[in-house]
């Protein structure tokens, strides 16, 4: 694993500019993640039910490859993970961080414990109390390739995106999507994960730069939407209630699909890939909210980071090559995006819902799902 650099936030703005031209033979659409892998520990009834490889880089990572539209039928999805772990990091080998290796640090990798009790059975609890026990480097700026990205996603579990990494990222991309849990999660002293007002954090002034912030509705409250929807477009995700979007001038609620859950977990990272691929394939922001409602529900379904069917992506695939023949442009790549539902919303909808038949398909096939049982069945 290539080792992390020294902290430098040297770079200007002018230096940027630089960066502006695409240089010849680069992905038009090439992607920037920024945020650690980590290790998670399930814990229920004082019990270790499960020990997965978390962090939203890794369930990011997972949905991208699966659903970005390709550049060439062949090959990998184009985007760059930056992310940190320390020498103790368990799952170099598994397929997200083996296909984008981290930084190695000297510091240990971010460590979480997710304690989920009987109360997250419950419609709109919190899911689960997490407590973040090891945190690794922060991602500083000059951890950033020096090129510039079609679009960048803010993913950060433990305070690892900084501002000034955040803000690079905004110079380097032209669309940048963030998670609100990269920016105003508080660690008490016992670890335990707390949020902060975002207006009082030093990201506050980014927002207007940012083209979409999503918050799960537990975050929402710290977010301000109201505030934040005349800076930038807000999407609040509920659960197995799926999302609403709100933006300057229009809101819209988007439906979920039907999921067993037996894992909570990455189903926001997993939702936030979901809408970043349907933008890539060029659905307004309120189409794109179904495809990431879709991977929440899919990603839910499993223990830790998912495998996808093949059945299952095909059919996604095969819907989106047909309904999107109707698209515009890649609203991804410009500065401006549609954010209204389009005429194919609903069509879209039914043909992912009967994709979504699939998503139980997986669990049976994959051995590794169903050792853990189920974590939080609902
Ligand atoms: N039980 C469920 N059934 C169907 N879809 C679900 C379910 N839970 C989550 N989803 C989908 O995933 C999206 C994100 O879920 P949620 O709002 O729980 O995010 P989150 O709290 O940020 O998740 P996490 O922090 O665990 O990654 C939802 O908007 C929905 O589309
Ligand atoms: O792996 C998980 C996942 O990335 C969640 O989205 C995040 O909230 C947790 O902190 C992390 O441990």
């Amino acid at each position: 694993m290539p080792l992390a650099a020294e902290p430098d936030d040297t770079h200007e703005e002018g230096e940027d500019q630089q960066l502006l031209l695409a240089k010849k033979g680069e992905p038009t659409l090439e992607g920037l993640v920024v945020g650690s892998y980590c290790h998670d520990v399930l814990i229920r009834g004082g019990r270790v039910v499960g020990e997965t490889l978390g962090g939203a880089a890794a369930f990011v990572s997972n949905v991208l490859d699966a659903a970005s539209p390709r550049e060439a039928e062949q090959g990998e999805a184009p985007f760059v993970v930056v992310s940190k772990v320390g020498r103790d990091f368990a799952y170099a080998s598994a397929p997200a961080p083996a296909r984008r290796p981290p930084l190695l640090c000297a510091s240990p990798t971010t460590s979480f414990h997710a304690q989920f009790s009987d109360a997250a059975a419950s419609a709109h609890a919190p899911d689960r109390e997490l407590r973040r026990v090891h945190a690794c480097d922060p991602i500083y700026p000059a951890d950033l390739p020096d090129r510039r990205f079609a679009y960048g996603l803010a993913v950060g579990v433990a305070g690892e995106v900084l501002p000034e990494t955040l803000e690079r990222m905004i110079r380097l991309c032209r669309a940048v999507l963030v998670d609100a849990q990269a920016l105003i999660r508080a660690f008490d002293g016992d670890g335990a994960v707390g949020h902060v007002a975002l207006e009082d954090t030093p990201y506050a002034r980014l927002l207007p730069r940012v083209a979409f912030l999503k918050a799960s509705s537990e975050e929402a409250p710290y977010v301000g939407v109201e505030t934040a929807r005349r800076r930038c477009c807000v999407i609040v995700t509920d659960g197995r209630d799926g999302c609403r979007l709100y933006w300057d001038g229009g809101e819209a609620r988007v439906a979920p699909f039907p999921a067993v859950q037996v894992d909570p977990t990455g189903a926001g990272d997993s939702f936030l890939a979901g809408f970043a691929a349907g933008l890539l394939w060029g659905l307004s922001a309120t189409d794109a909210a179904l495809l990431g409602n879709f991977f929440g529900a899919a990603a839910v379904s499993q223990v830790g980071v998912p495998t996808f069917h093949p059945k299952m992506l095909q059919a996604v695939k095969e819907i989106l090559e047909e309904k999107i023949a109707k698209r515009s442009s890649p609203c991804i790549n410009g500065t401006t995006f549609t954010f209204d539902r389009s005429s194919v919303h609903d069509e879209l909808h039914a043909a992912l819902q009967e994709a979504a038949r699939l998503i139980p398909e997986q669990q049976q096939a994959d051995p590794t799902n169903g050792n853990c049982g189920d974590i939080c069945s609902v």
